[in-house]
């Protein structure tokens, strides 16, 4: 994306941001509430207004809506995942093989993708777990096969071991060649297993960082937290910090 803004009304979320998200990589946007990710990304994905250009795989998209980049191969997991409750696991994976009109046998694909989908695939999405709806929703948004996949705060609210086994599928799909995007509030979870990526902060991007440690420091000092490798002080900068000293 290369110059892309985003405003409600008076207030602009997203400010002249150009990134890159390279496929074969699993790259991250981190940047506190607020700071416009998720607009980001609705942007990119053609769901709110923009100004600004998007290019996916070479192809100019800006003027596309969402459906249509959709069928050139980008892919969103919103935040909330926005799965159908009252369907089951294998009607909501069905209703998205009905829209993109993709053969049955991807059904089945989209099932086997997390072998619990398979196991509960006639159980009601509402009753799932949370870990088990964003399997869902993320075997839901790889039908097709997407390009680019775009996960806006995959690992919020979800067990260690839940948010490992969907960055294992984020890594299998960048080794075959997939751009995937994992938008964060907090680096913690995802730090060790991506390979680049921004900081955001109030609607405005850093250049990119390469490694998930690099981008760490440079998240912390950019939310005034400077001194990555001196936990305790950090840890006494932000305590200070917090108590307004
Ligand atoms: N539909 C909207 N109308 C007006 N303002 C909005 C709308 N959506 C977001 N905003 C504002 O835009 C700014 C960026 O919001 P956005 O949700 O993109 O940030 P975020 O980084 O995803 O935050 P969070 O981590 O809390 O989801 C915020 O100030 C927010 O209040």
């Amino acid at each position: 994306m290369s110059g892309l803004s985003v405003r409600y009304g008076d207030s602009i979320a997203v400010s002249d941001v150009s990134l890159t998200f390279p496929g074969g990589a699993v790259s991250a946007v981190v940047g506190p509430n607020g700071a416009g990710k998720s607009s980001l990304l609705l942007a990119a994905y053609g769901s709110v207004a923009s100004t600004g250009r998007v290019t996916l795989d070479g192809e100019d998209v800006s003027g596309l809506g969402a459906a249509r980049r959709s069928g050139r191969g980008l892919a969103l997991v919103p935040q909330g995942r926005q799965i159908f409750p009252t369907m089951t696991v294998r009607e909501n994976i069905q209703v998205m093989a009905d829209t993109l009109g993709l053969p049955g046998r991807e059904v089945e694909t989209a099932l086997d993708r997390f072998p619990v989908l398979r196991e509960r695939a006639r159980a009601l999405a509402g009753v799932l777990s949370g870990g088990e709806q964003q399997m869902l929703a993320v075997s839901r948004a790889l039908m097709g096969s997407p390009k680019a996949l775009l996960l806006d705060e995959m690992s919020t609210g979800l067990a260690p071991l839940i948010v490992a086994e969907l960055m294992d599928t984020a890594r299998r799909l960048a080794d075959e060649g997939t751009a995937v995007v994992v938008v964060e509030p907090s680096i913690g979870a995802v730090r060790d297993r991506i390979d680049r990526g921004y900081v955001l902060l109030r609607g405005r991007a850093s250049e990119p960082v390469g490694g998930g440690r690099a981008l760490e420091a440079a998240y912390q000092h950019a939310m005034g937290v400077t001194v990555a490798e001196k936990p305790g002080e950090a840890v006494r900068h932000a305590v200070s910090q917090r108590n307004g000293r």
